[in-house]
């Protein structure tokens, strides 16, 4: 007799797993008895019900049934005759499930040889393999992350399911029933049991990705008996039964029926997380696991396939605490009351609060108020807070906080108990931490989500040492922006780094560092034969008087453009006369063409801050302001001033917005070098960094005796139109004291690129108080 090609696919399909023909005969004829030989069943997910029966071993190992041999009709014969006669499967690719391409049959191990670890192996190729994390690398290649990602968008899971016909189903609907019923915790498509998913020809659901059940109800004959009392299981609970919403849609059954197994619940039974099963599953030979089992059995997995190393970790626990949470959530989102619901700050926040006699916030941000809080009030932990590597967080909880940002809410001001503070911060992500709310992602917008910045860290790893932030003055959090440690061109910028443009002139064939070199550098050619840095990597006392004093004596060192592009970016018709700009001295160092290493002398501001900083809210009403906490000797480099490189017209376009919605740019314009000729729009640069800088952004202004200084410095493009801007301390400076410099801003000059702000810098030579000088250095930073 031909063999059943059904049997025979059947074969390939586990043959690529690694598991024989006599492995897979005897189980397969039971699959084949325990679902009325609803092939469907067995090949759903590449045959996922097989491998598991096999790797699970329930099936083999039942007792045989007495009907055993007798063939019901004539496709059972057929089967079983093909069962015996089938020729040994040649591996077939197609069929193999993914993540598994590269594991050929000849090379995976013999199930027989090492069972157990072989169990856990090619589980991950199957059905756990779906619970797992993936992360596409650069080469496209689906890899298996660590950990399962509980959140996961759906759309990571493309490439889970094996490549069979029902991969055309892809990119439209996915194929599971998804009856909700109430109070199911719902979580995403990935996590759901695969036990209970329904053939491919079942109608799909309308649900989006992220509230599918973890209960699924799959489709079955009209029956009760799934009321079986071989279970052992309490279900007293919840052993309801429900009726499916596709039976409903497609009216193809009856009524298709399920019963639920409550498997934990919150400590007051308000929660409860319960499994659906379906008489789909219950053939003659059907063994309900108890309880016990069944948390057993998914720790083993957890153990295996997800390497979870707790030796403490309990799913009896995570089921619980999943009910906890639910309960959490759904009463603290019907209670609108929850906008006052308050929670501990972090702990060192907390200390600086107590020191300085003022409740203080750290991790913490007003969470772009209006939509959220109707008074103002109300203030958000920063997420990255919570997810700070230091801080109180583990990566299992990473993976949650992938797809939902768990947000604490507070005002201190009103609500922290005076006896509050200085207490020990509960664990945020702790599911027991009362203070906390989930916040789907989707419901926050782009700033909330930018706006969390880590406490810790606010460069979020960017820069070689953490800069965190405080404010020990009012509940504000840091604004919202992204952290760049390098400029990064907006758009029309054309910033031109290219090595064919890089001649002999720009680059040195020095060795080693060139400023400990007594022979001549190439690139102190532009600045005099002289390096302006020391030895020790300070600026040299020479170098830095003359910057600073170009600084306080604008008037001297200004130069007017014949055609400003400043005045041509208004593009109002009327050309205004050029207003002045000031001419710099330039530091030129050495780049990627020379011959020195990256450690030279003369490569300072590229190897990045150095020093300890941090940022805070200022008392004098500046705003937020940077610190040193550590003292500084003069001419240390602190920091570059980072942003998006803006053309001039941009920037005008960018004011023009910002003014409509009452926000502020941060530019400076890199215009020391206008006066070399006509310079071209796309050509007319400058740096803005409000929505996207470095720490450099958060430097407020102070008039003329501001402690930094700033320094055009050319490293990778040899034009002078685009130069990056660096700040370096223009006296000592001790720990603690703020950070700023002259933005060089006329604060008589109303016509500038942004508005001005009334200047609190309270310096005795401030020329916002005298309104006077006329400074015609042209407008940087104002708001
Ligand atoms: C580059 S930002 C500095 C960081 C800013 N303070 C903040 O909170 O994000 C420049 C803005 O800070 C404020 N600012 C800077 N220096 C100031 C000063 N001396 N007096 C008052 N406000 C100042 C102005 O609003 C200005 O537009």
């Amino acid at each position: 007799m031909a063999p059943n090609p059904k049997v025979v696919a059947a074969y390939r399909a586990m043959s690529s797993l690694g598991i024989s023909e006599s492995q897979v005969k005897p189980v397969l004829k039971k699959l084949l008895k325990l679902y009325d030989k609803n092939w469907e069943l067995i090949e759903e997910g590449n045959y996922r019900a097989l491998a598991d029966a096999i790797f699970e071993g329930d099936v083999s190992e039942e007792p045989e049934h007495p009907k055993k041999n007798k063939r019901v009709n004539e496709e059972e014969a057929e089967a079983e005759e093909a069962l015996i006669n089938v020729e040994p499967a040649q591996p077939l690719k197609r069929l193999r499930l993914r993540g598994q391409e590269n594991n050929s049959p000849s090379s995976a191990p013999s199930p027989s040889k090492k069972p157990h670890i072989e169990k856990a192996t090619a589980l991950e190729g199957s059905s756990a393999q779906r619970h797992q994390n993936k992360a596409v690398s650069s080469d496209g290649n689906t890899r298996i992350a660590a950990r399962p990602g509980p959140m996961q968008d759906a759309s990571s899971d493309r490439g889970k399911q094996p490549a069979l016909p029902q991969d055309s189903l892809r990119g439209r609907k996915p194929i599971y029933e998804t009856t909700v019923q109430p109070g199911r915790l719902m979580l995403p498509s990935n996590q759901m049991p695969h036990a209970l998913i329904v053939p491919k020809d079942e109608p799909v659901d309308e649900l989006p990705d992220y509230e599918r059940p973890i209960a699924m109800v799959p489709p079955e004959p009209t029956s009760l008996r799934h009321s079986s009392t071989k279970s052992g299981i309490n279900r007293k609970q919840g052993g309801h039964v429900s009726e499916t919403s596709s039976q409903q849609k497609n009216g193809v059954r009856d009524k298709e029926v399920a019963s639920d197994v409550v498997i934990a619940s919150s400590a007051q039974g308000e929660v409860k997380l319960s499994l659906s099963y379906s008489s789909a599953i219950q053939g003659p030979d059907f063994r309900m696991p108890t309880q016990e089992q069944l948390l057993k059995m998914m720790e083993d997995r957890c153990l295996r396939s997800y390497k979870i190393t707790d030796p403490n970790f309990s799913v009896a626990k995570m089921f619980r605490d999943i009910c906890d949470c639910m309960l959490e959530f759904s009463t603290d989102s019907n209670d609108n009351s929850q906008e006052s619901c308050m929670t501990r700050p972090t702990m060192d926040v907390l200390k600086e609060s107590e020191a300085n006699g003022t409740p203080g916030v750290g991790g913490s941000k007003d969470l772009d108020t209006g939509s959220h809080s109707s008074n103002g009030s109300i203030q958000v932990n920063s997420f990255s807070a919570l997810v700070s590597p230091r801080g109180p967080y583990s990566p299992a909880h990473q993976s949650a906080l992938d797809d939902a940002a768990m947000i604490s809410k507070m005002d201190i001001s009103k609500d922290i108990p005076q006896s509050d503070v200085g207490m020990q911060p509960e664990d945020p992500v702790s599911p027991n931490s009362n203070s906390l709310v989930v916040v789907p992602r989707h419901q926050l917008t782009v700033d909330d989500i930018r706006s969390f910045h880590d406490v810790h860290d606010i460069t979020k790893g960017e820069e070689i040492n953490q800069i965190p932030w405080v404010n020990k003055t009012t509940n504000d959090f840091p604004p919202p922006f992204n952290y760049i440690p390098q400029n990064l061109v907006f758009q029309d910028a054309y910033v031109n780094i290219s090595l064919s443009r890089i001649g002999a002139e720009d680059s040195c064939p020095c060795i080693g560092s060139c400023v400990l070199l007594s022979t001549h550098c190439a690139c102190t050619d532009k600045t005099g034969g002289e390096f302006a840095y020391t030895a020790q990597g300070l600026l040299k006392e020479e170098f830095l008087e003359e910057c600073i004093a170009i600084s306080h004596n604008p008037r001297q060192h200004c130069f007017y453009c014949k055609d400003c592009p400043l005045e041509r970016s208004k593009n109002n018709g009327y050309l205004e006369p050029c207003k002045g700009h000031l001419k710099r001295k330039f530091i030129k160092e050495c780049w990627r063409k020379c011959g020195c290493g990256k450690q030279c002398g003369n490569r300072l501001i590229q190897r990045g801050i150095t020093c300890n900083l941090q940022v805070f809210f200022t008392s004098e009403g500046k705003g937020w302001g940077l610190r040193t906490l550590e003292d500084l000797p003069k001419g240390a480099f602190v920091c570059e001033f980072v942003g998006e490189i803006l053309t001039i017209k941009e920037l005008h376009e960018r004011n023009i917005k910002c003014a409509e919605n009452e926000k502020s740019t941060y530019p400076i314009l890199l215009d020391t070098d206008w006066d070399s000729g006509f310079v071209k729009d796309e050509e007319a640069l400058c740096l803005e960094a409000a929505s996207f800088g470095n720490i450099a952004r958060f430097i407020n202004h102070r008039c003329s005796d501001a402690n930094l200084v700033e320094i055009p410095i050319q490293i990778e493009c040899p034009d002078r139109y685009y130069y990056h801007f660096a700040l370096f301390s223009s006296r000592k400076i001790a720990a603690q004291e703020e950070l700023t410099w002259d933005y060089g801003i006329d604060f008589d000059d109303h016509d500038q690129p942004v508005k001005l702000f009334e200047c609190k810098c309270g310096s005795k030579f401030c020329r916002n108080t005298k309104r006077s000088n006329g400074s015609t250095r042209s407008a940087s930073i104002s708001g």
